[in-house]
């Protein structure tokens, strides 16, 4: 494998993430493009709080296969997708958090629509507060094929930034490099946390 400065910017966000318990247990997947045809993938069912470079798998972004034969993460179609839909994501972070699992089951509808938060301008090119951030929120498949295609039907038709929502099971965000996608994370735990206490207070 060649040498991929990336990667141990991944590893250490790993780390980072499973501090935080963004990926209990098993939970969550991570990726790093490597180059137009290539990324390299966490291996399914590993404590992605952990994870060293050797845990990481190349795998081909227009087939899904690993030379290797190894057996990267099972949502490795959702990985592949977002590398084949945005040419510029570099990194794509999957965690499995109390909010985001609560948050999606609560919000019945097809987004998750943030707006009054100054950190909403954690998201690359957001400049003001009074700009909605619309997340979209896909109902959750264990048919990792069959959601890919929904995803990819609704990106036709409406633009995806930043992440999406898997209704009851968790966020997958990338950016254009590992930072990014870190700082994109970071950002959209903090509005969701925001947007839980918010729903709560004003319920009473
Ligand atoms: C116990 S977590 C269920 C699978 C999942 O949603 C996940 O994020 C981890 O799957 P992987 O194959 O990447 O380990
Ligand atoms: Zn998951």
């Amino acid at each position: 494998m060649t040498v991929l400065p990336q990667l141990d910017q991944l590893v250490a966000a790993c780390h980072w993430i499973g501090a935080k318990g963004w990926a209990p247990a098993t939970g969550g997947n991570m990726s790093v493009r490597q180059d137009d045809s290539y990324c390299l993938l966490s291996e399914s069912g590993k404590d992605k709080g952990s994870l060293t470079r050797d845990d990481f798998i190349q795998v081909e972004i227009a087939s899904n296969r690993a030379p290797s034969g190894r057996t990267p993460s099972a949502e490795t179609g959702l990985h592949t997708l977002i590398y084949r839909l945005f040419p510029q994501a570099g990194a794509v972070l999957h965690t499995h958090t109390v909010n985001s699992t609560v948050l999606s089951r609560v919000e019945k509808g097809a987004a998750l629509v943030l707006q009054g938060y100054e950190m909403q301008k954690t998201l690359a090119g957001q400049q003001s507060h009074l700009d909605s951030v619309s997340i979209a929120l896909f109902d959750n498949d264990q048919d990792i094929d069959a959601l890919s295609q929904r995803i990819a039907q609704f990106a036709q038709q409406t633009p995806l930034r930043y992440g999406f929502l898997l209704r009851g099971h968790g966020l997958t965000c990338w950016g254009k490099d590992v930072n990014e996608a870190k700082r994109h994370l970071e950002g959209l735990e903090f509005l969701f946390l925001c947007e839980m206490q918010r729903r709560l207070l004003e319920a009473k």
